[in-house]
C-alpha cells in the first residue's frame, strides 16, 4: 500500500529545484536583484519607502525615512494633542491632499455613515460563527459582505473606491465583535457589542467597543491613533499590498482582493509578526529573565537563530527589512512610545530587557549574516499593544484595519495609472517525457 508520505518523499527526491539553480538562471528570487533590492513593478505617488541609497550601480545602507504623498512621516504624526490622524493620514494617501479642518469632518462622518453594518451581520455572521483566527475570520466576513453589495463586482474605479472606504468604515467593528464573539464563544465570558459612537475617531470607537465599560484615556486614544497612522501604508511593494494589486490587476472585486491582502499579512513574516515578537519576547523574558546578562540574551538569540526554542523558524521576529538597513523610523517612533508608556506603567525593566535584546540581535545578525538589521514595525508594537490592554489576537488585525487605507490607495492608483494584469513568468525546468 502507497501512502502519501511515500508519494511525498518520492516528490523530494525527483522534483525538487536546487537553490543555485536560481542563480543560474538569472531568477530574481522574491523578486530580488542580486544586491537585495527589489525589482522594480510599479510606480506610485502614494508612498515612498527608503532604507538605502544608490551611488551608480552600488546600494549604500542609509538611515530609515518613510513618507506618506510625499511627507515624511514624523513631519506628519508631529502633532500629538489629537486623535485623528489615522482619518486624516487615510485621507491623504487615498486623495492625495492634506485635509484642511472642515474636509476632515466631512471624511470623519463619511466613515462614521458607513460603519454599520448590515441588517442582521451581526447575529448571522459573527454571533453564530467564531472562528480560531481573527485574520481568518475577517477574511470570511469581507467575502461575506460581498453578498451584501447590488454592485460588487463593479469594475469602475470610482465605484471601487466608494466601495473600498465602505468597507474599511466597517473593519473596526468587525475586528472588536469578532475578538468578543470569540471571547464568548469559547472561552465563556461575556458578551458586550458596544456600537461605534459617530463623533469619535476609530482608536477612540475601538478602545470603547473593546471596553465593557466603555472607557479609555485621551493619551490611550492618541497612542492607538498614532499607531493606526503608523501602519497604514508602506508603499505598493510590501507582501500583502502587492497581493491586493496583482489580484486587482485581474479585475477581480475588491472584495476579494482585500481578502488575499489579510491573509498575506497574516504570514509571520509579514504583518503577523507583531504577535510572534510579543509572544518570542514573553518567553524569552521567562527563561532567562529580566535582569540577564548581555552574554545570556545574545546566547539565547543565538538559539532561536540556531532553531531551538521558540517556534523552531530560526527567525527573530520584529528584526530586519526587505528596505530598511539602519532604520525603521516607525519602530523609532514606536520605541519613544513604548518608553513612555513603560515609565508610566511601571514597566521599565520590560522596556529595558527589548532595547538591550535588540542591541544583542543586531550585532549577532552582524556576526552570524554579515546583514545590517534594524527592528522594524513590529518588534515594538506589541509591548505598546500590551500596555495599551489590546489583546494580542488583535495585534494584527488592527494592522489590517489601518493597512487598508493603503491597500485601497495603491489598487485603485494601479488600476487607473497602468491597469496591465500582472504575470510574470517562471521557467520550466523539468524534464519533457512521453506518456507510455
Ligand atoms: C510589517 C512587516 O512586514 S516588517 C517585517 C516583519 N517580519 C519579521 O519581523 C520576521 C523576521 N524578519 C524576517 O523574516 C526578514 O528580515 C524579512 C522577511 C522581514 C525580510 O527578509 P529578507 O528581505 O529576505 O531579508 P534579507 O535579505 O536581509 O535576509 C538575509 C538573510 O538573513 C536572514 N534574516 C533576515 N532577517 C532575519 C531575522 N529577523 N531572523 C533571522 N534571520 C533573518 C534571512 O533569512 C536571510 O538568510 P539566508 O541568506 O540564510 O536565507
Ligand atoms: O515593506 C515591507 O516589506 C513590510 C513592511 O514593513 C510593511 O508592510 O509595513
Amino acid at each position: 500500500m502507497f501512502t502519501l508520505h511515500q508519494y511525498y518523499l518520492r516528490y523530494l527526491e525527483e522534483q525538487s529545484i536546487p537553490k543555485e539553480w536560481y542563480q543560474m538562471y538569472h531568477v530574481k528570487n522574491g523578486l530580488r536583484n542580486e544586491d537585495g533590492t527589489g525589482v522594480l513593478v510599479g510606480l506610485t505617488k502614494v508612498a515612498d519607502v527608503v532604507g538605502y541609497e544608490m551611488k551608480g550601480t552600488m546600494k549604500k545602507d542609509a538611515q530609515g525615512k518613510l513618507y506618506y504623498r510625499g511627507y515624511e512621516i514624523q513631519e506628519l504624526l508631529e502633532k500629538k494633542d489629537v486623535c485623528n490622524q489615522y482619518e486624516r493620514c487615510g485621507f491623504l494617501l487615498l486623495f492625495g491632499f492634506l485635509p484642511s479642518q472642515e474636509e476632515l469632518s466631512v471624511w470623519q462622518s463619511v466613515l462614521a455613515e458607513h460603519a454599520a453594518l448590515p441588517e442582521g451581520f451581526l447575529e448571522k455572521q459573527i454571533l453564530r460563527g467564531s472562528s480560531k483566527n481573527l485574520m481568518n475570520k475577517l477574511m470570511q466576513d469581507i467575502l461575506t459582505l460581498y453578498e451584501y453589495d447590488d454592485n460588487a463586482d463593479a469594475l469602475d474605479n470610482e465605484t471601487r473606491l466608494y466601495q473600498g472606504i465602505a468597507l474599511i468604515a466597517k473593519l473596526p467593528s468587525l475586528i472588536c465583535y469578532n475578538y468578543a464573539s470569540k471571547q464568548h464563544a469559547l472561552h465563556g465570558h461575556s458578551l458586550y457589542i458596544h456600537p461605534m459612537a459617530k463623533d469619535r475617531s476609530t482608536a477612540e470607537n475601538i478602545l470603547r467597543m473593546l471596553r465593557s465599560d466603555r472607557k479609555y484615556t485621551k493619551e490611550e486614544a492618541q497612542i492607538l491613533d498614532l499607531m493606526l497612522a503608523l501602519h497604514s501604508d508602506h508603499g505598493g511593494g510590501n507582501n500583502s499590498t502587492f497581493v491586493n494589486v496583482v489580484m486587482g490587476s485581474t479585475g477581480t472585486d475588491l472584495y476579494a482582493a482585500f481578502a488575499g491582502a489579510i491573509g498575506a499579512l497574516k504570514g509571520p513574516k509579514h504583518g503577523g509578526a507583531n504577535c510572534k515578537a510579543a509572544q518570542m519576547m514573553k518567553e524569552l523574558m521567562r527563561k532567562t529573565g529580566l535582569d540577564a546578562s548581555e552574554a545570556e540574551l545574545k546566547e539565547a538569540a543565538a538559539q532561536l537563530l540556531r532553531k531551538e526554542g521558540f517556534d523552531q523558524s530560526g527567525l527573530l521576529y520584529g528584526f530586519g527589512h526587505a528596505i530598511y538597513t539602519y532604520s525603521d523610523p516607525r519602530a523609532e517612533l514606536l520605541q519613544d512610545q513604548a518608553k513612555a508608556l513603560a515609565i508610566a506603567k511601571g514597566k521599565q525593566k520590560e522596556f529595558a530587557y527589548y532595547e538591550r535584546f535588540a542591541k544583542c540581535v543586531k550585532a549577532l545578525l552582524k556576526e552570524e549574516k554579515g546583514i545590517t538589521v534594524c527592528t522594524n514595525v513590529d518588534y515594538y508594537s506589541g509591548f505598546v499593544y500590551e500596555l495599551l490592554q489590546i489583546p494580542e489576537e488583535l495585534y494584527t488585525p488592527l494592522f489590517a484595519c489601518a493597512r487598508s487605507m493603503g491597500w485601497l490607495a495603491h489598487n485603485i492608483e494601479h488600476q487607473l495609472a497602468s491597469g496591465k494584469i500582472v504575470r510574470p513568468a517562471t521557467r520550466y525546468v523539468g524534464t519533457l517525457k512521453h506518456v507510455k
